[in-house]
């Protein structure tokens, strides 16, 4: 898993830019997405990780920085066709699938948006098979192509989302809280439909959310937003068991403990971003701590965080 299918170089983006009240959404990340991972991308409401989402798909204009689809700047195209295939190799599955899904369409125009947008279908058949084998593959079938959006339940829409981006057979899909919306008892269902996809046609998934558990479960890898700033990156069952920065050891401690026993005692560990002077520092940037463990400190930080671990080592 060593490909890189994307890198995310020094990327901002400022809404109000140039004016006062200048909101800094992505504050200058970095980090790469490999092929056929899960990259999960977690951080409490507001610390940028929709913005994140649409900036690497073109949704927004970067500020500044570069987004690298293999080896090629999607922000900035040489071509109509090339942006048209990077419309088409990366998509977008929403939160929200109702109001993402247009009302008044039935489900196989909607799905077929992009095969139409693409002239992916040689025939109106052709069109109408690739719709039918899409819902089947969903766990829907064909009789629901002349159903309108309605008369479907929240987790059938949202793999109605799926479909539609599935259509014009991605490489990289960006899953921006995909299941928040949806009854606990269907989110697993569409988690791991997801990670069935994945398997079967070797997707690539930014997968967004604000529910710890979930993306530890679906995620190879981890990066912790804060504040427009990606603080920690690294694989699931690291950054559970060993987070370095004081954020994400906070943010860890605000998930829900299943013992009661464990629960009622569990207090959330506080964070103080005066501690860290970023916006002054320019010392501070993302450093490798662990092999493959990245946080963003300074260079004094990153001393004592090497300190801590050898220790922990000798000690053990
Ligand atoms: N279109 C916009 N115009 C101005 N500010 C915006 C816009 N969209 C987002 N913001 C601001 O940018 C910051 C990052 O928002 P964003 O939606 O990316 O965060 P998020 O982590 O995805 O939050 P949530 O989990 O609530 O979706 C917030 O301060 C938000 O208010």
């Amino acid at each position: 898993m060593s490909e890189k299918l994307l890198e995310i170089k020094n990327l901002k983006l400022h809404f109000n830019r140039g004016k006062k009240n200048e909101v800094r959404a992505v504050n200058d990340i970095s980090f790469d997405i490999f092929k056929g991972e899960t990259l999960g991308l977690v951080g409490e409401s507001g610390c940028g990780k929709s913005t994140t989402g649409r900036t690497i798909i073109r949704l927004y204009n970067a500020t500044d920085g570069e987004v690298l689809f293999k080896g090629e700047n999607v922000h900035n195209a040489k071509n109509k066709e090339k942006t048209l295939e990077f419309n088409r190799s990366m998509q977008m599955i929403f939160q929200d699938p109702y109001a993402s899904l247009n009302p008044r369409k039935k489900i196989i125009d909607i799905i077929a948006e992009g095969i139409d947008l693409h002239g992916l279908a040689k025939s109106k058949e052709e069109r109408t098979k690739m719709v039918h084998d899409l819902l089947e593959t969903v766990g829907l079938n064909r009789d629901h192509a002349g159903r309108y959006p309605h008369e479907f339940s929240g987790g059938q829409r949202q793999r109605i989302g799926i479909a539609r981006a599935l259509a014009v057979k991605p490489e990289f899909i960006i899953a921006d809280e995909p299941i928040s919306a949806l009854d606990v008892s269907i989110q697993a269902q569409v988690v791991n439909l997801l990670k069935k996809l994945q398997r079967e046609k070797g997707l690539t998934y930014l997968f967004i959310a604000h529910d710890l558990s979930m993306v530890k479960y679906i995620s190879d890898r981890i990066g912790v937003m804060y504040f427009g700033r990606l603080v920690e990156l690294t694989t699931s069952e690291e950054l559970y068991k060993n987070p370095l920065h004081p954020y994400t050891k906070s943010l860890l401690s605000s998930i829900p403990l299943p013992d009661p026993e464990h629960e009622r005692k569990r207090r959330r560990i506080p964070y103080n971003p005066d501690d860290h002077d970023y916006e002054e520092n320019e010392n501070v940037e993302m450093r490798e701590v662990n092999p493959g463990h990245f946080v963003l400190c300074s260079e004094k930080e990153f001393k004592e965080m090497n300190a801590t671990a050898s220790q922990a080592s000798t000690n053990s």
